[in-house]
């Protein structure tokens, strides 16, 4: 979590990110029919203005980052000065050096990278550079290795009626949408669609987009590169249109909250993208960028906030004037993310802060519809809209599966090179487990000559968003990367994913494998898995999108052994790298010192006369959650906390009871659903019903509800909870008819509440 709270030190930086678009009346003639969009758009290069991602973060007093390359490169060099001046160099450097030259050949060579080609004539001399595995296309082999059962758990009719109580009856919109025309969308929101090539909705997309533009709350789900994104920032921009624009009307409506920083970067392009033609305002509110110039933006009231939690909060306490109290739209991207575990305090903390009439969208590919983890968001009645089988990939997506025998552990490395390098050789991104293992492979392949970037959280933000940056354009073919990159995010061109290991849980599979075959394309997952991960397998193959799209791939033997030799062969200067690095960052560390130091002196008075930042958790707590949200990285989550990383066996502990280590609410809740599973007991159910009624607020804007305020209410006391309509409804009562969604009669008396809407009225 440390990354999502990180400061920045620096004064100096004024890039503030808000993006006001343009307010111009529309032209009519200003669309263009014959306008071809370009698909191969880079949302950083769009957000940097010219692909500099240096400005996106600050330039402040660190250090520049430790570029591995470097290091390498200048060992390279001594190690080459070392052999002109006649010293011996040792066996390890000359072996690099052939391991180099190979490399040279295999990048001029013409490669297919569908598992079944062979590769051309120039690869035939080394066995180690020929693709020759063989695809066992029935995988009967594997599949009744590890035969698979239902694992999936059948609702009860207990839990049934729990979700019948919960959710609306409503399962999506009674109109088919084929198009976008049909929807009754705003022109500047139809010519942006139309500048984006985006020509017919998705499923997702046709199913909320009316459901959302009468503002009632959603549960969303779609497999992955479905357009979920679009989803819901489509009607939140339509709605957007209709709000009051007078004098002293900025308010900020709309928050979007996305676990990761490049997430949020991601969103901000496509909402900014989409509201193009309108005079809607948007602002990134994330870790890693200056805070002076996001207060300098929330100032302004931004209608749009694109926000990780962490930073978001920091702003809620301790930026003057921001408040949250006229939203209403809060969504949650990844939803299933944020709802765990290592978000649950943030979240709690945002929720309270906005007003309960709000609505709140949720979405993610592998959505819970689970009552009790919803219940945390005080959803109104959510309308469910599931439009694909839950928990699949998507359709193009064709799995691979490598056996790694027992015993043989040892030789995923040998594995994973042998399988770039002959096979798999560009747009690849690479998972794994951890953010060591993800560094120590990224110097391996370096000192093999293959162009390779990481991707996890030990990085800087600079460093995050370079290396995205590279391999998004092109210039590196490989991504190593944790499952911080594992969500979201939406790179173009992704041909392969491959998974070192097995993640420890479905969700986080096919988020994984979810980077590749995005928008309708075609891709790859090749994924290694050992004797533990059959459990998983099982899962993988059963949640595919079709069994003809599975596969049993088979790296030859001896090829794995030479590799694994060649590797032994770079241990050592692997280790040198990592202790070069390791000096390098001791000393920039001193560097950083000294140069704080003197600020320090120079700058004393100004800098204890700033009033102290506050954060929501005292020190201890923080740390728990860090530590908490790293787990959860680096084994895996399940939404609503039940870890289930694979647990070292300790035979020696005693057995724990099923309802140790629960709160003692969690504990209730898990009994009283046990309870009903068994009997079905209809007074348990009864209350269960009662209680998801109650949380049931019709106060959404098709739905306008009379209230009554009472004259000498103060205006401490209508704040934030005691309010039933957003600023929304307000805007748009004022304005009768006028958009399909909208439906306060007359006589209804919403409009006339309070001074501010009976005046305006008309
Ligand atoms: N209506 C559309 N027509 C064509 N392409 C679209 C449409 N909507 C979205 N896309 C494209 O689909 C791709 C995936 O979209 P998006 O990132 O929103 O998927 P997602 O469902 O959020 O994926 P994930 O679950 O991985 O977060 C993007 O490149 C986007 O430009």
């Amino acid at each position: 979590m440390a990354d999502y709270v990180m400061t920045i030190d620096s004064d100096s930086e004024d890039h503030v990110v808000t993006k006001p678009t343009s307010s111009k009346p529309e032209i009519e003639d200003a669309l263009n029919p014959e306008f071809i969009f370009d698909v191969s758009g880079d949302p950083y290069i769009d957000f940097v203005g010219h692909g500099e991602p240096n400005d996106l973060v600050k330039q402040g007093t660190k250090p520049d980052p430790i570029s591995v390359d470097e290091i390498i490169a200048r060992r390279r060099l001594k190690n080459k000065r070392k052999r002109d001046t006649g010293v011996d160099i040792g066996s390890d450097d000359s072996s690099n050096e052939d391991l180099l030259d190979d490399d040279d050949d295999a990048d001029d060579d013409d490669v297919e990278n569908s598992g079944n080609e062979e590769n051309s004539s120039e690869e035939d001399d080394d066995p180690l550079c020929t693709s020759d595995e063989e695809v066992n296309t029935d995988f009967q082999e594997t599949e009744e290795a590890y035969s698979s059962s239902d694992d999936s758990e059948p609702e009860t009719q207990a839990v049934k009626d729990r979700k019948a109580a919960f959710f609306d009856s409503e399962t999506g919109p009674r109109d088919v949408h084929h198009s976008f025309l049909t929807m009754n969308l705003s022109r500047p929101i139809l010519k942006a669609l139309t500048t984006l090539g985006f020509h017919k909705p998705t499923p997702i997309q046709a199913a909320t987009i009316p459901v959302a533009l009468l503002g009632k709350d959603v549960v969303g789900g779609a497999v992955t590169g479905s357009g979920k994104t679009a989803a819901f920032i489509i009607p939140i921009l339509e709605r957007l249109l209709y709000r009051d624009k007078g004098k002293n009307a900025a308010a900020t409506r709309c928050v979007i909250l996305v676990p990761t920083r490049e997430l949020a970067v991601q969103c901000f392009d496509v909402g900014t993208k989409l509201a193009a033609h309108t005079d809607i305002r948007l602002c990134l509110i994330v870790g890693g960028l200056s805070i002076k110039s996001q207060e300098v933006a929330l100032r302004s009231r931004p209608d749009i906030i694109i926000a990780t939690p962490g930073r978001l909060i920091d702003h809620i306490h301790n930026s003057p004037s921001f408040t949250l109290d006229t939203l209403d739209v809060l969504v949650l991207d990844e939803a299933d993310r944020m709802l765990s575990d290592g978000f649950a305090d943030e979240l709690a903390e945002i929720v309270k802060s906005c007003p309960t009439s709000r609505q709140t969208m949720l979405f993610s590919a592998t959505m819970t519809d689970s009552v009790d983890e919803l219940v945390k968001m005080s959803l109104n009645k959510p309308v469910r809209l599931f439009v694909d089988p839950k928990k699949s990939t998507a359709r193009g997506l064709v799995q691979e599966f490598v056996r790694v025998r027992a015993g043989k552990e040892s030789e995923r490395s040998a594995l994973l090179t042998a399988l770039c390098k002959r096979t798999f050789k560009s747009n690849v991104i690479i998972f794994l487990r951890s953010k060591k293992l993800a560094h120590q492979m990224r110097i391996v392949f370096s000192l093999l000559g293959m162009k390779c970037e990481e991707l996890h959280g030990d990085l800087s933000q600079e460093q995050r968003l370079k290396a995205l940056q590279l391999f998004r354009d092109g210039s590196v073919d490989f991504l190593m990367a944790t499952d911080l990159a594992s969500r979201g995010l939406d790179i173009k061109g992704v041909e392969t994913v491959i998974n070192y290991d097995m993640p420890g849980q479905l969700a986080q599979y096919l988020h994984r494998v979810g980077r590749t075959a995005r928008a309708g394309r075609k891709g790859r997952s090749v994924t290694l898995v050992g004797e533990a991960d059959r459990k998983m397998l099982k899962a993988a193959i059963k949640h595919g999108s079709g069994e003809d799209q599975v596969r049993h791939r088979i790296v030859p033997p001896e090829v794995v052994s030479k590799w694994a030799e060649k590797l032994d062969d770079l241990k050592d200067e692997v280790s040198a790298v990592l202790c070069d690095e390791k000096e390098e960052k001791h000393l920039r560390k001193a560097e950083m010192e000294l140069k704080k130091g003197e600020n320090m002196i120079e700058h004393e008075a100004e800098i204890y006369s700033r009033p102290a930042r506050t954060w929501f958790q005292s020190g201890k707590e923080k740390l728990t959650a860090e530590a908490i949200s790293k787990q959860q990285y680096e084994d895996g989550f399940v939404a609503g906390g039940k870890k289930q990383g694979k647990k070292p066996l300790d035979d020696t502990k005693p057995k724990r009871d099923k309802f140790s280590g629960l709160s003692r609410r969690a504990k209730r809740r898990k009994m009283i659903m046990e309870e009903d599973a068994e009997v079905g007991d209809q007074k348990t159910l009864n209350a269960a019903i009662r209680s998801a009624k109650k949380t049931a607020r019709p106060s959404k804007i098709g739905v306008p509800e009379k209230r009554t305020i009472k004259p000498k209410e103060t205006r401490k006391a209508r704040k934030v909870t005691s309010r039933t309509g957003g600023a929304f409804e307000r805007d748009m009562d004022q304005k009768p008819g006028r958009r399909e969604g909208l439906r306060a009669n007359k006589n209804d008396a919403i409009g006339g509440i309070g001074k501010k809407g009976g005046k305006r009225k008309k």
